[in-house]
């Protein structure tokens, strides 16, 4: 059986002293992609936020590669990417500058490959222009343009459907199921039904675990 990329045991997460989830022992293999449901407030982000370390648990451990993610905080930008729920975009930067940026904390980009990856979510045009003049969803594509640069292997997604048309909707499952399918792995979050999911495909439901 292939080890675990990412773990929790025995992971607990309470906010304003109130219990989301104990007890959570978690395995994630290259792979696999773990869709987090349950309704608002189930503490799906919480958990994100955990295993990406930007949160500490009221109780057990995260391990990235069997290591606790507490002790290996300088290699985490090159193990784990996150795009949080709020796309994280700096509308006075352009596309290509807030790509720029973004990368620079894991692996610098090249303007090509900057260029490109526009090109892949549908903003051909739009590389040059401050992103306060994009639309939600289009702000969103700059975000999601990081899952088509030199990404790392797991990625962490709070909502990534969020603002996207249909297309886009399509496209990214597809990248999604693309990453797995070629060894990486994913954990995210949505309200929406996927249509096209990977062999390593399986669903957590917060809600369920409700404590
Ligand atoms: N910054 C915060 N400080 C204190 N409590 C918080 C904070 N953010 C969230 N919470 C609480 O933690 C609980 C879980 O929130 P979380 O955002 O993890 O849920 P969620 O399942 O992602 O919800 P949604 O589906 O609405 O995005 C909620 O009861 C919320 O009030």
């Amino acid at each position: 059986m292939t080890s675990p990329y990412l773990e929790t045991v025995a992971l607990a997460c309470e906010r304003d002293w109130r219990l989301l989830f104990e007890r959570l022992d978690l395995q994630l293999a290259r792979g696999e992609m773990l869709q987090v449901a349950g309704p608002n407030g189930s503490g799906k982000t919480s958990l994100l936020r955990l295993l990406c370390g930007l949160m500490q648990p009221t109780a057990g451990e995260v391990r990235l590669n069997g290591k606790p993610l507490a002790s290996q905080r300088s290699e985490l930008a090159r193990n784990l990417l996150w795009i949080g729920h709020a796309a994280g975009i700096k509308g006075l930067l352009t596309p290509e500058e807030n790509l720029r940026w973004l990368c620079a904390l894991h692996q610098p980009a090249e303007r090509d490959a900057i260029w490109e990856a526009l090109e892949a979510v549908g903003l051909r045009g739009f590389e040059d222009v401050p992103c306060h003049t994009l639309s939600a969803g289009q702000q969103r594509r700059v975000a999601l343009a990081r899952l088509y640069l030199d990404a790392p292997p797991l990625w962490i997604l709070d909502e990534p459907f969020t603002a996207l048309d249909k297309q886009g909707v399509a496209q990214l499952e597809a990248h999604l199921a693309a990453h797995c399918e070629q060894g990486g792995l994913v954990v995210f979050t949505t309200h929406h039904t996927m249509g096209q999911v990977p062999a390593g495909y399986r669903e957590l439901d917060l809600g369920q675990r409700r404590a």
